[in-house]
């Protein structure tokens, strides 16, 4: 489980999350909409560990994040616009980033790349990739390696119809009893038809929203 208790991130004097206070159980999916500046992006960089939280803490298994371990373990992560090497292809980009860890082959890499839907013969530089396939090259590099936690801040953005029925056909066959998944996006009926909770962000504060309601 992963365990957000009183989190509290403001910017200056503006809050942005306010006490937040959240238990998010493996195995399931959760959805969290709100406007333009209403704290999602924010949110999901202080539980990764990327920013520091002015209060609270974020808790997996009794590690603490920022304090036992510096990030969240695991984690398959895409926050706002993923940074490529421009003039690599799609597989050196995801080559090059597999390196870092280490752990998964060639094989494992274009695995990832038809998982998305991606051209595995596409020796193009990145550099001339549409939106829709620097976001499926994005979502490629947060699910290679088999991540058991995934932060996918608008996995639909500049997709397509198609595309974005095949991520979401994706994110439910990623869905599994040992995988947490957090998702993003504008677009209610997306969160909707993905999520097993959804949560609204309001000044600061982070709400259950009845899937009903949604
Ligand atoms: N590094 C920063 N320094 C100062 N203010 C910041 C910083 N990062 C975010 N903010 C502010 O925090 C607020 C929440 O931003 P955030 O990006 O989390 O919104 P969001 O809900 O993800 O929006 P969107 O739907 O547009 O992606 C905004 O007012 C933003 O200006």
């Amino acid at each position: 489980m992963l365990k957000i208790s009183g989190l509290s991130k403001k910017f200056k004097k503006k809050v942005i999350i306010d006490n937040v206070d959240l238990e998010l159980e493996f195995g399931n999916i959760y959805g969290f909409i709100g406007p333009n500046g209403s704290g999602k992006s924010v949110f999901f960089k202080t539980i990764c560990g990327f920013l520091k939280a002015d209060s609270g803490t974020v808790v997996l298994n009794d590690q603490v994040i920022g304090k036992d371990i510096d990030f969240l373990p695991d984690l398959g992560v895409l926050i706002e616009k993923p940074g490529f090497i421009e003039n690599y292809t799609q597989y050196d980009n995801l080559k090059y980033l597999a390196q870092i860890k280490n752990i998964i082959n060639d094989e494992e890499i274009r695995t990832a790349l038809e998982m998305v839907g991606l051209e595995l013969d596409n020796n193009e530089k990145v550099k001339n990739f549409s939106l829709g396939m620097r976001q499926r090259l994005a979502i490629a590099q947060a699910i290679m390696e088999k991540q058991k936690i995934l932060i996918l801040d608008e996995p639909f953005n500049g997709l397509d119809k198609q595309g974005v029925a095949q991520i979401k056909q994706l994110l439910l066959e990623l869905k599994s009893p040992d995988r947490l998944i957090l998702l993003t996006s504008h677009i209610a009926g997306d969160i909707e038809e993905l999520s097993d909770y959804i949560f609204e962000f309001t000044a600061g504060k982070i709400i259950p929203v009845s899937l009903q309601d949604a």
